[in-house]
């Protein structure tokens, strides 16, 4: 007899799986190897930015109170007794009627609280003495980048968790982290199961199709920023897929088997984590498509059977694994982010349970559409091509059309949300 499974709502399996998450670890790298990784804690400033009073402009600089009396027709003269570039400290206390050719950068020296730049002052030779002349006033303060403007020492910069972007790794530069500690990257591993699949490099033959689920799932684990290891694909036997799933589960701290969790004759699956001792947290999701997701427990390790359907085992990738991911990447957001769009087509199928449909979004005037990204079924591949968003339409709803708003998963963005 057909075995008859209960769905649970989406919301709930999310729940169900959260509840056993796990925390990550950290490893240090190199700066140079830190683009796109996960901070593995917080930067506190280590010194204030920048650390000492510095010039923004090529120019002079000299006391304020020395240009007390400037004017158009009362030029006020210095001699110019120091000469320095960035990087360079100043030797000389200014005094009055004293100033510093300054470059941009460079350290503003003692008895200087301000600097006009190059193109207000008038520069000559005096008795063979380098003199420069200002016909403004100028303030305390003007034209200085003072120490601690930006950053002062001991401010909390960037969070744990956060993706190493540009701009975070110039200021780990700026605090001398040539090595980094970051999260380490959850092992992933992947097996494809089914008697029907081909290498890749196969040719094809009557009644088999090539394997594309463990590449694409390949992809989805790097683009969620953990690493791939992949256990090859397994015929629809039960002892040898036993046996390597058992093994796999030693070498990983996830493990995505996609195929075979359904009902049919050769759905190994439910067996298998019955023979392993794994506990179900659930078999069925009230969800199109990925409705028959499983997801069990072994031990401390997850165990998500994904749909072999190309695009049920892509929705029940981003929805299930990867907030797991990003959360032992200590990300503070590891839902997808939503966010609301005008749908550009019309979707007219009702839908008993929540749907995900594929779309693409694009950003035209200001305005966010959400387009049919092909054929929704869960049995193709190709309309995943064209995806970047999953279009969240509520069970019980009767089909959409051209215009109306709809919630939509952003798959590319690197902002996620902290709950579902
Ligand atoms: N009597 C019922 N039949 C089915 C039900 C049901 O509730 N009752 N659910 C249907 C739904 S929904 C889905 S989704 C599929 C899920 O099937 P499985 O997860 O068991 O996957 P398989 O049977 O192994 O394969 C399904 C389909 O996907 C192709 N496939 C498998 N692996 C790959 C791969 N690595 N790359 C590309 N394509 C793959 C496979 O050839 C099949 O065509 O079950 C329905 N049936
Ligand atoms: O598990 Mo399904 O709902 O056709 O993808
Ligand atoms: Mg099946």
């Amino acid at each position: 007899m057909v075995e008859i499974r209960k769905p649970i709502p989406v919301q709930e399996a999310i729940e169900h799986v959260w509840n056993h998450r796990h925390q990550g670890c950290t490893e240090y790298i190199s700066i140079n190897d830190c683009d796109n990784r996960s901070l593995g804690e917080n930067i506190v400033a280590s010194h204030a930015v920048p650390p000492f009073n510095k010039s923004p402009y090529d120019g002079f600089a000299f006391s304020s109170e020395d240009t007390l009396h400037a004017g158009l027709n009362n030029p006020v003269e210095f001699d110019v007794v120091e000469h320095i570039g960035a990087g360079q400290v100043p030797t000389i206390r200014l005094e009055q009627g004293q100033a510093t050719r300054i470059m941009t950068g460079a350290k503003i020296p003692e008895g200087a609280d301000c600097v006009a730049m190059f193109e207000v002052c008038k520069t000559y030779e005096k008795n063979n003495m380098a003199c420069m002349s200002i016909k403004r006033t100028m303030k305390a303060g003007q034209n200085i980048i003072e120490e601690g403007s930006e950053v002062s020492e001991g401010e909390k910069l960037i969070k744990r968790g956060t993706l190493i972007n540009p701009g975070v790794k110039a200021l780990l530069a700026t605090f001398g982290y040539s090595e980094v500690k970051v999260a380490k990257k959850p092992v992933v591993g992947v097996i494809a199961t089914g008697t029907e699949l081909l290498d890749v490099n196969e040719p094809l033959q009557p009644g088999k199709i090539r394997n594309s689920n463990a590449y694409m799932i390949e992809s989805q684990i790097l683009r969620a920023g953990a690493e791939y290891k992949y256990f090859g694909k397994l015929a629809d036997e039960f002892e040898p897929s036993y046996q390597t799933i058992k093994q796999a589960l030693e070498e990983v701290d996830i493990l995505i088997t996609t195929g075979g969790v359904s009902v049919g004759d050769f759905d190994l699956m439910p067996a298998i984590y019955e023979k392993l001792g794994a506990s179900i947290l659930f078999n069925k999701v009230a969800m199109r498509p990925g409705s028959v997701t499983t997801v069990a427990s072994n031990g401390n390790k997850l165990l998500f059977g994904l749909s072999g359907n190309p695009s049920a085992c892509y929705v029940g990738f981003e929805l299930f694994v990867r907030p797991i991911i990003h959360h032992s990447l200590f990300s503070k957001t590891p839902y997808l982010k939503r966010i609301n769009a005008t749908l550009a087509d019309d979707f007219p199928k009702p839908n008993p349970f929540t749907r995900f449909v594929r779309n693409y979004i694009t950003y035209e005037n200001g305005k966010i559409s959400a387009r049919l990204a092909g054929v929704d079924k869960s049995n193709v591949v190709t309309s995943l091509a064209h995806t970047t968003g999953l279009m969240m339409l509520p069970g019980g709803t009767r089909g959409f059309k051209s215009g109306d708003e709809v919630e939509v998963l952003l798959l590319n963005s690197s902002e996620g949300q902290l709950e579902f």
